[in-house]
């Protein structure tokens, strides 16, 4: 386990909200979500970079370097031309993890049809759990609700740093104790 303070980092993966075209809403969707609920203090970057294999896997070798705990890739993961997130993705990890895909998958089809066309998924780099989501705003509580509960034990088992949640949001689950 890590003793410093867990560091999360957020990549919003978009073309037009990396040129300013429109406000990042994912990043700091994703940030409020963490901060709401993650009890551990927990130090949070973030990150708007352009659609494309090299460009998510240049920016999340990095981040996997600096040892990010945790890190949530928002957008791109969609079937477009450029939508290469899953691609920059498996280049960088060690480990696919398919079930949070299959997980949030799940859970958002309950709300949209159109959620089977992502191929959001996560992955181990290094001490990195890396999560991929929709780009769509809305999509990231969805997602993170659906699988934050296993997120805490997951990064015990990679030697990343351990995080508590608020048990009125979501109870992590700890198969053993520590
Ligand atoms: N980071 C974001 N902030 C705000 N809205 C977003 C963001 N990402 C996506 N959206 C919204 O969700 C829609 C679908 O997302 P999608 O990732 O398919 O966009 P896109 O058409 O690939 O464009 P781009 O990559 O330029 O964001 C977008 O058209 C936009 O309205
Ligand atoms: N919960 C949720 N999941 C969702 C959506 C959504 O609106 N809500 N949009 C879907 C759509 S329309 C697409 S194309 C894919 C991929 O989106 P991305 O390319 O922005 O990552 O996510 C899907 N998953």
């Amino acid at each position: 386990m890590s003793l410093s303070q867990p560091r999360a980092a957020i990549v919003t993966v978009s073309d037009r909200a990396s040129r300013g075209e429109y406000e990042d809403k994912g990043g700091p969707g994703c940030e409020a979500w963490l901060r709401e609920v993650v009890s551990t203090p927990l130090a949070i970057t973030r990150h708007i970079i352009p659609d494309g294999r090299d460009s998510v896997a240049e920016t999340l070798r990095v981040l996997v370097a600096e040892e990010a705990d945790l890190i949530l890739v928002t957008g791109g993961t969609g079937p477009a031309p450029r939508d290469e997130t899953p691609e920059g993705v498996s280049a960088v990890i060690e480990k696919e993890l398919a079930g949070f895909g299959e997980e949030m998958r799940r859970a958002s089809l309950l709300e949209v049809p159109t959620a089977i066309l992502s191929r959001q998924s996560a992955g181990i780099a290094g001490k990195s759990l890396i999560i991929t989501l929709p780009g769509k705003p809305s999509a990231i509580a969805t997602c993170l609700n659906a699988v934050f509960a296993a997120v805490p034990y997951c990064l015990d088992l990679i030697g990343a740093a351990f995080l508590e949640t608020d048990p009125a949001k979501i109870t992590a689950f700890r198969p053993k104790a520590k």
